[in-house]
């Protein structure tokens, strides 16, 4: 299991027990000598930037009074690795997401999630967030119980697919040093021995005695392990985000050196993979487990299968280049392959994906939208790139309510499986990559509401086994465990009226759910942000913007905007290190999501026009994969003296280009030295 394993991997990352019991102000920010962290680790301890949160030793424990209204905390610091960087920004996009900035860990894997409002952990440093009355919080689990009921809304706009693309998204941008909750692990008890049910390292999720499902199979606890926290000497702990925080498709390439290495077939600019019935597939890892960019390739099969189809157009583009400059290298062959699909995954999240998800006005706001024609100017240095805590352990996570109990596989849905049942590895059989992308393109997604399916809540992992974990509370318990104030503290940050009774909520949650709340909670200001922000009606009634709430509206828009502002490699850029030559941007404006499954699935013969959306909305029909224009590749045809057809590179972009081919096949040279090193296990 993906969440096992990395529960394994990671047994250093977490603080010493004796640490649980040091209260007050330093417990957790002083613990410099305990390094703690994973995975070739120089501890360097160099403090990369300034404000580095010491802000935060003042921050209150009730969560009643919250920080000035949008900080934009800083929570950078002693960092686990030190890059050193040629050039900053080097030409092409260091896989760890190191030296892209001044700052030159900023937004490298491994690295603290950055915050939107600063965090109310009960101690002020580490403990799970507490009521503020101190009253305990309720049990996430009875939450879920009363409030994320499943019921079948059936989305009227987006398809299973679009749910798809946005797990990947965040497959991308965030993953916690964790694991996910199990039932009656050993966290139960020990978070059960402490004062206040949390340790440094455990907390838990309590079943309640009148759970529906969890207590039939004599479930009482799910045990959380905490999220592992950074190593720095920051004020409160801050969690750790162990991919590149950028959006550049680290799922396919990976976030550290070491797997960006094991990933590659080194020949031709190729991604490794086996041949299955004469077709392309993810190769195995040492487990025998699919292998990709980010470990959590196998959660469902519908990403199984679209990891296919992203390793599929890599190696498709590399062995077009190929053709068209036989004197590139491997790795200027890999390096240009990565660019361009980078691109393409860019600019269909922003051009095509993003409208649907926050709504084509808020794109248009926030200038989202990539340069349709020439490039763009909207790089700034000065915007910080980082995932925040706040988007990726709550608000990004409300799109869980998208998701299906069960999965179409095929485009009728008359053959379908649980979503967490049907096994990852079933696309390794013959036509199933087609069979799970028509299921999704075909099937509805669920509405952006409180609901969520019943197969995430308790069969979550279950494989196959009577029970699994839930999702949905462990949703709630990180949000607590992270110290992200409660919902009424993002109203303010999102520009509504904070709540100073029940009855404050009622602008935007129905009567019934307030009167819920209240059996739930002591106070208005205990609520949840994630379980407020899913309650919330629908903002945008036009039905354009999947997003219902205005609490996660607003910090996905400004996370968005910053993926996007604070990326110097963002593929429509002037200013990039190495812009693409506007015939080059050409083509990539032609590629899209149906494109892209047309390209790489055999036997895919037509597709919706539009991926995201049902078929019928907004007049999307069903087209001829033939009919769709695709890339033409000629405009990256160069001569031997480095001009691309097209092409006005300036004479420092042409030196730079030879420096690095120069400069990589030293890398190639040892990275097939440690290549050797490994053939056993890498056959
Ligand atoms: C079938 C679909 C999905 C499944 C089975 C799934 C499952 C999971 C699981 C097991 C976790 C780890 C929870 C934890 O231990 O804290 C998680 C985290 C997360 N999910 Fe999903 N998810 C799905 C779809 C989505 C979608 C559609 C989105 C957003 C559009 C999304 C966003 C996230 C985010 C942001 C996290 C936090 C990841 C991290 O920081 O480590 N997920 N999901
Ligand atoms: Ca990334």
């Amino acid at each position: 299991q993906w969440y096992s394993r990395r529960r394994s991997q990671q047994q250093q990352a977490q603080p010493t027990a004796q640490q649980t019991s040091s209260g007050g102000g330093n417990g957790y920010g002083s613990r410099s000598s305990n390094s703690g962290s994973s995975g070739g680790s120089s501890g360097s301890g160099s403090n990369g930037s300034s404000g580095n949160g010491s802000s935060g030793s003042g921050s209150n424990s009730s969560g009643a009074t919250p920080a000035s209204n949008d900080p934009t905390v800083d929570v950078s610091c002693p960092r686990s690795r030190s890059p050193s960087c040629q050039g900053v920004p080097p030409p092409f996009r260091p896989n760890d997401g190191s030296c892209h900035k001044a700052d030159r860990v900023l937004g490298m894997s491994g690295t603290p999630y950055t915050r939107v409002r600063r965090p109310v952990y009960a101690d002020g440093v580490h403990a799970p967030r507490v009521g503020v009355t101190r009253a305990a919080l309720p049990s996430p689990r009875e939450v879920v119980n009363r409030l994320h009921i499943d019921v079948d809304v059936p989305n009227p706009v987006v398809n299973h697919f679009f749910m798809n693309w946005g797990q990947l998204v965040a497959h991308d941008i965030t993953l916690l040093d964790t694991a996910f909750p199990e039932a009656n692990s050993g966290c139960c008890a020990e978070s059960l021995r402490a004062a206040n049910r949390a340790t440094i390292t455990c907390a838990r999720i309590d079943i309640p005695n009148n759970d529906p499902f969890f207590r039939r199979h004599g479930v009482t606890c799910l045990g959380v392990q905490r999220s592992a926290s950074n190593t720095c000497q920051t004020s409160w702990r801050e969690q750790r985000n162990m991919v590149t925080h950028y959006l550049d498709a680290s799922h396919v390439y990976g976030s550290d050196p070491t797997k960006a290495r094991n990933l590659r077939a080194n020949q031709g600019g190729l991604l490794r993979f086996r041949t299955i019935n004469g077709e392309q597939h993810l190769p195995a890892d040492p487990q025998g487990d699919l292998f990709a960019g980010d470990i959590r390739v196998v959660v469902t099969a519908m990403l199984s299968a679209v990891h296919t189809t992203l390793l599929r157009e890599h190696n498709r583009i590399a062995r077009t280049l190929a053709g068209l400059n036989p004197h590139w290298d491997d790795e200027r062959l890999y390096q240009e392959a990565r660019r361009v699909v980078i691109a393409q995954w860019q600019q269909i999240t922003y051009r095509d994906w993003l409208p649907w998800l926050i709504g084509h006005d808020a794109v248009a706001r926030n200038n989202l939208r990539p340069a349709q024609s020439g490039y763009s100017q909207a790089y700034s240095a000065q915007t910080d790139p980082r995932t925040a805590n706040d988007f990726a352990s709550a608000a990004f996570r409300s799109f869980h309510s998208l998701i299906q109990n069960n999965i179409w596989l095929g485009r009728s849905g008359r053959q379908a499986g649980t979503v967490v049942d049907t096994p990852a590895a079933i696309v390794l059989q013959n036509n199933m990559v087609q069979a799970v992308v028509e299921g999704m393109l075909y099937q509805p997604s669920q509405e952006q509401d409180q609901y969520m399916a019943d197969q995430i809540k308790n069969r979550m992992f279950a494989n196959g086994a009577a029970f699994g974990g839930d999702l949905i509370s462990t949703d709630i318990i990180r949000g607590r465990e992270h110290g992200l104030p409660s919902y009424n503290d993002y109203r303010q940050t999102c520009g509504l009226r904070r709540a100073t009774s029940w009855n404050g909520f009622s602008d935007l949650i129905s009567a019934r759910n307030i009167q819920l709340l209240q059996t739930l909670y002591a106070h208005p200001d205990d609520v949840d942000y994630y379980v407020g922000g899913l309650l919330e009606r629908r903002f945008d009634t036009s039905n354009t913007a999947t997003i219902t709430s205005p609490v996660f509206q607003c910090v996905v828009v400004d996370q968005f905007r910053r993926y996007k502002e604070g990326d110097p490699y963002f593929y429509d850029l002037a200013s990039s290190p190495r812009p693409f030559t506007p015939a080059q941007l050409q083509e990539i404006r032609k590629q899209t999501a149906s494109k892209l499954m047309c390209d790489n699935i055999r036997g895919l013969n037509t597709v919706p026009r539009n991926a995201f959306l049902k078929i019928g909305v907004q007049g999307n029909s069903e087209v001829q994969c033939s009919q769709l224009p695709g890339m033409d590749f000629t405009p990256w045809q160069e001569n031997r003296s480095g001009s691309q057809q097209g092409s006005q590179q300036s004479s420092q972009q042409r030196q730079s280009s030879q420096r690095q081919t120069s400069g990589t096949n030293s890398q190639q040279r040892q990275s097939s030295q440690q290549r050797n090193a490994q053939r056993g296990w890498w056959g």
